[in-house]
């Protein structure tokens, strides 16, 4: 039950004081409840003098209470009550909030843990998660984690202490009676023991099949567009509705077991009250219990009987939370595969050199490159172009480290990327994909992402450079137009003029394009291909391409087929020799005679670079 608790230390270390104030605080409480019921023991056995048989137990002697008046005492013990009641109370109130508080801190640190782990974990972790899990586990999970940690500080350790306390005092007041107030416990542990494993396997399946649906979600909604467009919508609400389903029985099986749960505990504590009524009236009958003691059991056997109870409850609230912390330590110990190996260093500045030499790679096991070798000169333009699902995208991938290749090396400026420190090589490397994503800030803050704080004249002069001026001028708020998540309320020219003005603020050595223009219209193309002039002057650039106009530009194209290069040239030269890249499908030519719209036409480039 602790074990959770103990792999989250970490995140508690910071609030011990808080900590050890509010257990304190939960332990006078436990305290202030344990000797509540004394006073009344005092005006019934000796304010009222029903017994002949008062202070049996010696307890207005060890106060010195003894030569009071009855008046005196009476006064004596109800001060004594509201002083119980009132530090109870305090104490109550003061631990729960310092340990709510805590609980609150520490689930906080840990989701910022949990999101900054994930950040780190490799592309290959990823490729293999739903969207929506994640986003469970760092809000449901973590929301269930905090009630776990919360109740064990805050209710299972004062209730645990109570019970102790009053377990003790009764053994030593009565130890036969205690006993018999005593005697349901086993039953009370027993059911807690049977049912644990079972709340425990309900609640899994249940936080699996909220994952489900928060997947269903993430997939749907992200994906609108093409949803409603294919009017597919039925389909997805089909599918919507049987994880739906799915998560309601896990629901109903774990509302079963709690329902069952506080019903069978009220019998059992019932069962021990008879057996207290049964033995202790008999005994104040024949004299040998006073009736203020009896009175002092029954109040404790309350005591004794609400921590008994709330801990039974617990169960489903840790056993939910154990799940959840499961669930999160998944994610935590997980470690990021592409990480600096001992000793790597920081990148120089590159020239922009970059080698594939003899690279193998696949995705989880199946190889989907096989020995590539490829080069690219500094300032040279390299293009990829081959059939779709030939290896393009993945070949480029691994330019920045996304993934470790398996075999071979790939080299910058001949040293291999793995002794290099992955920041400083990253920071150098620039890449515009096919659809771009945004991220929720303004059109400014898109440009100036992924740069450390560029200047303002940097970020203005490179939006002017990628065709991004002309829209943002005609938008009433300009650069400070706040966009949607993802971009989606820009188009998809827009989304990538953004991206090309972003590389060029980056004004990295090595830029990979994967073609950016698919899917554009000719006129937003033209926009885009003029900003991608400008970024590629001066630098390496590695592009996938499947238009003509581009692969016409390249110094080397290389082709490539089931992950092996099948093919190295000029346009020309593989035209000519009539092998696959001749036959390549969705080879367009955008026509040479086509002009560019005035507003388009090519500036004149600053010598020297652009920024
Ligand atoms: N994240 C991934 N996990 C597992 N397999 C993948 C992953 N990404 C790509 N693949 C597989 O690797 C192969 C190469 O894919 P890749 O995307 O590199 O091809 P491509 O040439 O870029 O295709 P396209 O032109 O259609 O974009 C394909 O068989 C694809 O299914």
């Amino acid at each position: 039950m602790f074990l959770p608790l103990w792999r989250f230390r970490r995140s508690m270390a910071p609030h011990a004081r808080a900590l050890t104030g509010g257990v304190i605080l939960v332990v006078l409480a436990a305290v202030m409840q344990v000797v509540l019921p004394w006073p009344l023991k005092v005006i019934v056995d000796d304010v009222l003098k029903t017994s002949e048989a008062s202070d049996k137990n010696g307890l207005l002697r060890a106060f010195g209470a003894d030569g009071l008046d009855r008046l005196q005492l009476l006064s004596v013990a109800l001060a004594s009550l509201l002083v119980f009641t009132l530090v109870n109370a305090g104490a109550r109130y003061l631990g729960s909030r310092l340990l709510n508080g805590v609980g609150e801190r520490m689930t906080a640190s840990i989701r910022v843990d949990v999101f900054a782990h994930l950040q780190r974990l490799s592309l290959s972790f990823h490729d293999k998660q739903r969207l929506g899990d994640l986003v469970t586990r760092t809000t449901t999970d973590i929301d269930y984690l905090r009630a776990m940690i919360i109740s064990i500080m805050a209710v299972l350790v004062p209730n645990v202490l109570i019970l102790g306390f009053i377990a003790t005092i009764c053994l030593v007041v009565d130890p036969t009676f205690a006993l018999i107030a005593l005697a349901v416990a086993p039953l009370l542990f027993a059911m807690v023991v049977i049912y644990r494993p079972r709340v425990k396997a309900a609640s899994r399946a249940a936080r699996n099949k909220d994952s489900d649906i928060a997947s269903a979600m993430a997939e749907t909604f992200s994906s609108v567009r093409v949803m409603q467009s294919s009017t597919s919508e039925g389909r997805h609400e089909a599918d919507f509705r049987d994880r739906n389903g799915a998560r309601m029985n896990a629901g109903l099986r774990l509302v079963r077991l709690q329902s069952a749960l506080s019903p069978l505990v009220d019998v059992i504590v019932v069962l021990g009250t008879v057996l207290v009524l049964w033995f202790g009236v008999r005994r104040v009958l024949d004299g040998t219990m006073t009736l203020g003691l009896l009175l002092v059991f029954l109040a404790y056997l309350k005591a004794l009987y609400d921590p008994m109870k709330e801990l039974a409850k617990l169960t489903t609230v840790i056993s939910r939370g154990q799940v959840s912390a499961e669930r999160l330590l998944e994610i935590l110990s997980t470690a990021p595969e592409i990480i600096d190996r001992p000793g790597a260093r920081p990148a120089p500045a590159l020239t922009g050199a970059v080698e594939l030499r003899g690279v193998s790679f696949g995705y989880a096991g199946s190889e989907v490159l096989h020995s590539i070798n490829l080069r690219v000169e500094p300032g040279r333009m390299v293009a990829i172009a081959g059939p779709t699902g030939a290896g393009k995208s993945t070949l480029v991938s691994l330019i920045p480290r996304l993934y470790d290749v398996t075999q071979g090396a790939v080299l910058l400026d001949g040293t291999d990327i793995r002794d290099l420190q992955l920041a400083t090589v990253r920071t150098q490397i620039s890449m515009v994909l096919q659809d771009s994503i945004l991220f929720r800030g303004t059109i400014y803050d898109n440009i100036a992402y992924g740069s450390d704080h560029p200047t303002r004249e940097q970020v203005f002069a490179a939006a002017e450079a990628a065709h991004v001026d002309e829209f943002v001028r005609a938008l009433p708020l300009g650069y400070d137009t706040p966009v949607a998540e993802r971009g989606v309320s820009l188009s998809g020219g827009q989304r990538q003029r953004i991206a090309i003005a972003r590389a060029l603020v980056r004004d990295t050595p090595i830029v990979i394009l994967d073609e950016p223009t698919s899917g554009l219209d000719a006129i937003s193309e033209q926009y885009v291909m003029r900003g991608l002039d400008r970024l590629m002057i001066g630098r390496s650039v590695i592009v996938i391409a499947h238009r003509l106009s581009t692969l016409r530009r390249a110094d080397v194209i290389y082709v490539i087929d089931h992950g092996r290069i099948v093919e190295t040239g000029k346009h020309a030269d593989l035209i000519a020799a009539g092998g696959l890249y001749s036959r390549l499908d969705g080879l367009q030519d955008i026509p040479a005679n086509r002009a560019y719209p005035k507003h388009v036409a090519p500036k004149p480039i600053p010598a020297g670079g652009l920024l």
